[in-house]
């Protein structure tokens, strides 16, 4: 359960105080999610969201994230808005940490995504990365090849007794990534973790993305990549190239794939299946037994690299033409 950090009313009333939104009504806090703690906050004039930043996230980049939120929003892609306080701010401080209230997205997400839910992925993806070409902030991804080592290296320390064939497995990809990575592909605004818990459907169509707090500049078509991981594996991890199709072919219809970008998408993969393991498995090591927090399983993450470890051509991802 996402609650690090528990209010109490008299602090929250104390806090809702500083925005026109009337008086609070009640608020729980919020189960899902791995990052930071949220409340789900009824107040008279609408509900919200409030987010207090936790472990993961630097202060610094708060701004870049509600100013992205704001911006997209304004270019037509379904976000969140930051809220603005009556003196004029977005970010403040409660229970000790900086916390923010932005508006409240109507949706559910996808357990089981389809393959129309992929083409829905693909398209609004492509035209999220055109809405960031106006944004006029950049945030360097603090999750990208030259960080896998790094951390790594930390899970190692937290576990000393890692198994051998993960060992070997993780520090032949790190060489093969630290070697290769493509570091020319055209950049722009990224998402960076566009699962499908971050992204809300109503009546079938695509209601809105959330969750920006690791949104970034960084080649695109990591994001493709992320999504491919995220949404176009079954629940016994096989792939399912329908839906990468549905996902890459909508995405290209908006947004054309350089050739490049094609050549690069099995390495992307991989590179991006090691990064959501690694942070699994940090997490997985460090958090105390007996904490509510809902660990996930790197272990799927490692079949995933197995699998982009052994593809070649984008064709094998559904992208054939
Ligand atoms: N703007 C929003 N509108 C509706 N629900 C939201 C919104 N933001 C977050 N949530 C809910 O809170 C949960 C956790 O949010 P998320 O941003 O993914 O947290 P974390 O940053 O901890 O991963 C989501 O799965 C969703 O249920
Ligand atoms: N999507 C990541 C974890 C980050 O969680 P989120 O709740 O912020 O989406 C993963 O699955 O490892």
């Amino acid at each position: 359960m996402a609650v690090y950090t528990d209010i109490t009313e008299a602090e929250l009333t104390a806090f809702i105080a500083q925005y026109d939104v009337g008086d609070l009504l009640s608020y729980k806090g919020i189960a899902e999610g791995v990052e930071n703690t949220n409340f789900l906050v009824h107040c008279e004039k609408a509900n919200f969201i409030l987010t207090l930043y936790e472990k993961r996230v630097n202060p610094d980049d708060l701004p870049f994230f509600l100013n992205l939120m704001e911006h997209l929003a304004q270019s037509g892609i379904n976000c969140p808005l930051p809220v603005v306080r009556k003196d004029g701010k977005v970010l403040g401080h409660l229970a000790g940490r900086p916390a923010a209230m932005i508006t409240f997205l109507e949706g559910v997400w996808m357990r089981e995504p389809t393959i129309e839910h992929c083409k829905a992925l693909g398209t609004t993806l492509a035209k999220m990365h055109e809405a960031g070409k106006g944004f006029n902030m950049q945030r360097k991804n603090s999750l990208t090849v030259g960080d896998w080592r790094p951390l790594w290296n930390k899970c190692v320390e937290a576990h000393p007794n890692m198994e051998d064939t993960l060992r070997v497995a993780v520090e032949a990809a790190l060489n093969k990534f630290e070697a290769n990575w493509p570091e020319k592909l055209e950049r722009g605004i990224i998402h960076a973790d566009l699962f499908p818990d971050n992204v809300f459907f109503l009546g079938g169509e695509l209601s809105g993305i959330i969750d920006f707090y690791f949104a970034c500049s960084d080649a695109l078509a990591y994001d493709i990549a992320v999504c491919i991981n995220a949404w176009c594996f079954e629940a016994d991890h096989s792939f399912n190239a329908a839906k990468g199709a549905a996902l890459l072919e909508a995405y290209n219809a908006s947004r054309k794939l350089s050739d490049e970008e094609r050549q690069a998408m099995p390495m992307l993969c991989e590179g991006a299946a090691l990064r959501f393991m690694l942070t699994r498995l940090y997490d997985w090591v460090t958090t105390p037994e007996g904490s509510l927090v809902v660990k996930k399983d790197p272990e799927e993450y490692i079949k995933k690299m197995r699998f982009h470890a052994q593809v070649s051509d984008i064709s094998t991802y559904g992208l054939t033409h």
